[in-house]
């Protein structure tokens, strides 16, 4: 019996939408208001989803206190409060877009779960604008 179980996260994070490599003009007409030089701020609602089998003794496919603990020290602290493009080590080189974050996400969570777990991350950038991400 396979079951999907989830947590709720959140964090307020700053970014700017732009490509090093391409002149302001060109970021410009790609990213518009995103593209703001003294950056934005989001507040980033996160779902992580875990499906598999109920382990038959505990009752649990994963104990969300275990997925809490997880969020927390990999997505929490390294993002909370945080200037995306300037203090995240991932998005020196890479766009912080919501499908962007979302990977990186996925990437930071997937080695501390068991390999029989799916992962699903979800991500709201703003409450009409989301992305989800399986692997
Ligand atoms: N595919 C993507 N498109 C856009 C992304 C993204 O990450 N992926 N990001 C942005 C901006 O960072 C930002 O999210 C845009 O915000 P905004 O347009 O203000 O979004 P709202 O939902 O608040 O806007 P409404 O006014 O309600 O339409 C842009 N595109
Ligand atoms: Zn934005």
């Amino acid at each position: 019996m396979s079951v999907k179980v989830s947590r709720r996260a959140h964090f307020n994070a700053a970014h700017r939408l732009y490509r090093k490599d391409w002149s302001f003009e060109k970021n410009d007409a790609i990213f518009g208001k995103c593209n703001n030089p003294n950056f934005h701020g989001h507040n980033y609602e996160l779902i992580v989803s875990v499906t598999g089998e109920i382990d038959e003794e505990t009752g649990f496919v994963i104990d969300v206190k275990i997925l809490k603990d997880i969020i927390k020290s990999e997505i929490e602290e390294a993002f909370d409060h945080k200037n995306l493009n300037l203090e995240v080590a991932e998005f020196k080189d890479l766009n912080p877009t919501a499908e962007n974050i979302a990977v990186v996400i996925y990437n930071k969570i997937i080695p501390k779960i068991s390999p029989s777990l799916q992962l699903e991350i979800t991500l709201y950038e703003t409450p009409r604008n989301f992305v989800t991400y399986s692997g």
